[in-house]
């Protein structure tokens, strides 16, 4: 992102990032009953201080999360409560404008099939590398996978009591040599904060095509 803080800090439509991806799962028609935010040690209190800035009162409890998105994840795991049941949901702290109904789809469709993400399909073209060059890909087999990702609890926890693998991206591929992961339509709108130019379409989004 090459901003002066990190992006899940930055201010959206007058608010920080995380302060949005919050909401959107307090959104008391989801009756979440606990919410984890795993951050990294250093930036803990920046986020107490957005706290008291924000009055931010949505509950949450704040985890450390660890030197790669599956450390932080099972960090952000261990914290629940012990005997929690039923599906838990990860999501990027920097996915915004996740919709209510999309957040809804995906749990519903853990708690039919035991592991759900969003995913929407591709609107480019899409090719792979190989040693000659590339070749292109039939997009229409494919699908850009997005959060939330929702699981059985249990499940969720057997996954990751297994061995970090380098081609760990997100929790559907840490689960999915233990169990097959249901596809739910996400949103096109549901834009994850990498580069500088999604912070002006979450902008626009908000403003003239609100969730
Ligand atoms: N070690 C990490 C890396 C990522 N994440 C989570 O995964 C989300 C998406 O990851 P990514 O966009 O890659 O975050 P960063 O790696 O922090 O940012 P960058 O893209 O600039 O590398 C983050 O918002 C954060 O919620 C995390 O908890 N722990
Ligand atoms: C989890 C994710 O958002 C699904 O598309 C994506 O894998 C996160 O990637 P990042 O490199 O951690 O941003």
């Amino acid at each position: 992102m090459g901003a002066d803080r990190p992006k899940q800090f930055l201010p959206l439509a007058g608010e920080p990032v995380l302060l949005h991806t919050l909401r959107r799962f307090a959104d008391p028609t989801l009756k979440v009953q606990q919410c984890i935010l795993v951050l990294p040690q250093d930036q803990l209190e920046a986020w107490q201080q957005l706290c008291a800035e924000y009055a931010i009162a949505l509950p949450h409890t704040v985890v450390v999360g660890g030197a790669t998105r599956w450390a932080s994840v099972r960090n952000g795991l261990a914290a629940l409560a012990a005997h929690s049941t039923g599906v838990v949901a990860v999501h990027d702290g920097v996915r915004p404008l996740t919709s209510a109904n999309v957040i809804e789809a995906t749990y519903q469709a853990a708690y039919n099939h035991g592991a759900a993400v969003a995913a929407v399909v591709p609107k480019d073209s899409v090719r792979n590398l190989s040693q000659q060059g590339s070749y292109a890909l039939n997009r229409a087999r494919l699908r850009l996978v997005q959060t939330p990702q929702c699981f059985e609890i249990g499940l969720l926890r057997r996954a990751y009591q297994l061995p970090e693998l380098s081609t760990f991206t997100d929790d559907a591929s840490v689960v999915e040599d233990l169990h097959p992961i249901h596809l739910v339509e996400g949103d096109y709108r549901n834009l994850k904060i990498t580069t500088p130019e999604d912070l002006l379409v979450a902008e626009a989004i908000l403003t003239t095509f609100p969730i």
